[in-house]
């Protein structure tokens, strides 16, 4: 068993790695801005993460063997608008936490994103050159070159389109909004040309604990193992979840008029988590089909 830190603890991918951590019986400490959101048996604390020195104070007194650093500005448009508060989060933040983790002799596992690629030819592989565009993009880019640099050895992790139930309070992820929306009989207009790889929270959680655990380095496709554009993934949601997919209308991206770019042919390609890991990327049907349970259950408990 070993000491874990997870920043961004009340986020919807770190909530669940300090769950999963917790359960296997390993040490966990939370961290996260402003006070506890999330119940569990991992131990919180409050940092702001962009300011250093008491990011070093934090690390240095708590000793973790390993940090799983989750935390991020991810409203990619207003990243867009607010770039300093997107570089303070995605790249101060990471650069503090990297040298934490090596002051510490912590193994670090660096999430970041598929968005680091222009989406002109995804899905793309771990070895594929990143080439961001938009404030969010270049930010996760430059917090991972921060965290190679800073944190020799460890983990890059990129994920995408991370969705579970239930929602972070305040911010639906995309399946959660599809369920609020498409199961309240209301139409949704849905990207046809961008093409990603969405992802079970609780999935990708279990293979960033995974990376921790076995002190794995390098950049990971921690990901969803089907690549779809979002209408599909609207239309297989609908099959699970019992909903109307006539309620889908099918948009081109540029209509909806984003403050930031994304890409397009995007997605990430998984054969090497697929070979290497026991966490397996879980395939389409797998995800929705645990989605689908988790939201029941969360219905049933009220
Ligand atoms: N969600 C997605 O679709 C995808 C996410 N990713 C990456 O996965 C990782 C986890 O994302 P996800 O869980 O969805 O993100 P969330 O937005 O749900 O959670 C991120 C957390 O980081 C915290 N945070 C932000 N700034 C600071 C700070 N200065 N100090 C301390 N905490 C801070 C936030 O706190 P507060 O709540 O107070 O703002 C928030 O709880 C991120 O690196 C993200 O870039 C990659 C691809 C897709
Ligand atoms: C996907 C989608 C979004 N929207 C709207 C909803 C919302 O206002 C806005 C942005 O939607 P989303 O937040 O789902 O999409 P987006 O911000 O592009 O999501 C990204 O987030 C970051 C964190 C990542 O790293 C990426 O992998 C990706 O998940 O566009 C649509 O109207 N139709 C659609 O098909």
């Amino acid at each position: 068993m070993s000491r874990f830190v997870v920043t961004g603890a009340n986020g919807l991918v770190g909530r669940r790695a300090c769950a999963l951590l917790a359960q296997k019986g390993h040490a966990v400490v939370g961290l996260g801005r402003g006070v506890r959101r999330v119940a569990g048996a991992h131990d919180y604390e409050e940092v702001d993460l962009t300011r250093e020195a008491d990011v070093a104070q934090a690390l240095s007194r708590l000793a973790p063997e390993v940090i799983l650093h989750c935390a991020s500005m991810t409203e990619v448009d207003a990243c867009e608008k607010a770039p300093e508060a997107a570089y303070a989060a995605n790249v101060t933040a990471t650069a503090a936490v990297a040298r934490g983790a090596r002051e510490a002799g912590a193994h670090l596992v660096h999430v970041s994103t598929d968005y680091v690629f222009d989406g002109a030819a995804g899905p793309y592989g771990e070895d594929a050159v990143p080439n961001p565009g938009g404030v969010y993009a270049v930010t996760k880019h430059m917090g991972e070159q921060a965290a190679r640099v800073l944190a020799p050895g460890c983990a890059i992790a990129r994920t995408a389109v991370v969705y579970g139930w239930p929602p972070v309070e305040g911010r639906l992820n995309f399946g959660a909004w599809l369920v609020k929306t498409l199961g309240a009989g209301q139409p949704v207009k849905l990207f046809e040309d961008q093409v990603v790889s969405p992802s079970f929270a609780e999935n990708v959680a279990a293979m960033l604990v995974e990376l921790g655990e076995r002190r794995l380095g390098g950049v990971w496709n921690t990901c969803g193992g089907t690549v779809l554009d979002r209408v599909a993934f609207g239309r297989a949601l609908c099959e699970v979840f019992g909903f109307d997919a006539g309620l889908i209308v099918p948009t081109k991206m540029a209509d909806l008029k984003l403050s930031a770019p994304r890409p397009l042919r995007s997605g990430l390609k998984t054969d090497k988590a697929r070979e290497l890991l026991a966490e397996k990327p879980l395939a389409l049907e797998e995800s929705l089909k645990r989605f689908h349970a988790t939201w029941r259950r969360a219905g049933e408990a009220g």
